[in-house]
């Protein structure tokens, strides 16, 4: 009954949410993706737009390539003139000019019985309308000899094969890959409007734990999840400040997270389950942060704390080391990609062939710390050691999150799991 008034008391003041209750990874998902409202735009340069996110379409204005050329070094020819040419009859032809690439066509045409030495690249002369690469013809005293026929458009490159004026090449809600950076510059862009970077400023709770660089005393730890998330979050384009370490108290708890409030997402670890100098929770009812969830039904990463404030998300991870990093990658990465307008957040999932036996309680989702490989073309999956979620080394050796859902206890050796990806770009 006493358990029952308190759960009833937590809810009311948690706004009527029953947000003790754990959900599952998706609703979570759902939650935080309804939270998101995605940053407004500003103009780089291509040079600095690799990963970065479109907020704009781009519509081809020009033709790519802009005119007919050859694709190789060699010489443009009419095709039917090589008719009939054999090793032992072999066709010959005139070479009567040059063009290089870069260089102007100035009328040069290819005439019947004729043929233009021509460099890869270079405009397809007037009625030409083959390219005999170099290595298939002897040239001799300002002729070539062709062994073998061609047919029509061999080794040539036709105006607008890649690009149509007014295609649309790339959508507002594109992240940039290198091959979209070198199409904007084909198309004579020098900047272009992409979305703004969210910027994250990352906390570390915990009286436990010792710096980089300082003496770790007796019962202390090495703080790791600050630099971990602080490379997750640059590798999803966001702006990190890792702000420091703060102390189990509520005084000093607050006062970071007061600091951390210039940024669009708050990331802290650790003081998020049910320790008594866990605080974070207790801040975000103190500084008005409406919290949303603080349970997922997932191993590992049960505590997991999420809340927003003025457009502004806060993620109150676990502190253990894999917990922080799967829990990012499931929860923050996708709200990170969203406000940077990211139209693909999804990591790819497969199917894999389990390599051992597994077994779990059901009730919550497993993310097991995998490898993947592929052998006869299958994809194979093996766990990298072991799973306790303070054990960094076998995410380390991972490759991907093998997914076993809630309701499954037992996975056997031959069956086949899904994979999800965690080095691969989203989809
Ligand atoms: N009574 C309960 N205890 C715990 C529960 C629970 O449901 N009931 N959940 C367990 C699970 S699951 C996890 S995960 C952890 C999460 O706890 P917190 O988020 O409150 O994290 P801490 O207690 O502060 O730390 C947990 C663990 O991680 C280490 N840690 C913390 N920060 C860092 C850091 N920056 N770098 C490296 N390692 C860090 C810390 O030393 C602890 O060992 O709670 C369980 N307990
Ligand atoms: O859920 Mo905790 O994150 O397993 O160790």
């Amino acid at each position: 009954m006493a358990q029952q008034l308190f759960f009833i008391i937590t809810v009311w003041k948690r706004g009527m949410k029953n947000i003790n209750l754990p959900i599952s990874i998706d609703e979570a998902q759902k939650i935080i993706l309804e939270s998101v409202k995605p940053l407004t735009d500003e103009g780089i340069s291509i040079m600095e737009s690799a990963n970065r996110v479109l907020y704009e379409d781009i519509v081809a204005s020009t033709m790519i390539p802009p005119r007919d050329n050859s694709a190789m070094d060699g010489y443009a020819v009419i095709a039917a003139d090589t008719k009939g040419a054999t090793e032992t009859s072999p066709v010959k032809l005139q070479v009567i000019a040059e063009i290089r690439a870069g260089g102007l066509l100035d009328g040069k045409e290819v005439l019947k019985g004729t043929a233009i030495r021509i460099m890869t690249g270079a405009p397809l002369p007037k009625s030409a309308d083959s390219v005999i690469p170099f290595e298939d013809a002897e040239e001799e005293a300002g002729y070539i000899r062709i062994f073998n026929e061609t047919v029509k458009y061999s080794n040539c490159r036709f105006a607008g094969e890649d690009i149509k004026k007014g295609d649309k090449v790339l959508e507002k809600g594109d992240r940039l890959r290198s091959a979209d950076v070198g199409i904007l510059a084909s198309l004579n862009y020098q900047t272009i409007k992409v979305y703004k970077q969210p910027t994250v400023s990352i906390i570390s709770t915990g009286d436990e734990l010792a710096e980089i660089g300082e003496e770790v005393q007796m019962g202390q730890i090495r703080n790791s999840n600050a630099y971990s998330l602080y490379s997750e979050v640059k590798k999803y384009s966001g702006l990190p400040d890792y702000l420091g370490i703060v102390k189990d108290t509520l005084k000093d708890t607050r006062e970071m997270f007061l600091k951390a409030m210039k940024s669009d997402v708050i990331i802290s670890t650790g003081g998020v389950s049910m320790g008594k100098y866990d605080f974070v929770k207790e801040i975000y009812s103190d500084l008005n942060i409406e919290t949303k969830f603080e349970w997922i039904k997932v191993k590992p990463g049960r505590p997991c704390t999420f809340g927003v404030k003025e457009n502004k998300l806060f993620f109150g991870l676990p502190g253990n080391p894999v917990s922080t990093l799967t829990s990012f990658l499931q929860f923050v990465r996708p709200a990170l990609l969203r406000l940077m307008g990211a139209k693909r957040i999804r990591k790819p999932v497969l199917n894999a062939i389990l390599e051992e036996d597994l077994k779990k309680q059901p009730g919550k989702a497993f993310l097991l710390r995998g490898h993947f490989s592929i052998r006869n073309n299958e994809f194979y999956v093996s766990t990298t050691g072991n799973q306790n979620s303070s054990v960094l080394r076998s995410m380390s050796r991972a490759n991907c999150l093998i997914v076993i859902p809630e309701n499954t206890s037992e996975v056997k050796a031959g069956e086949k799991v899904a994979i999800q990806l965690i080095d691969h770009d989203e989809i």
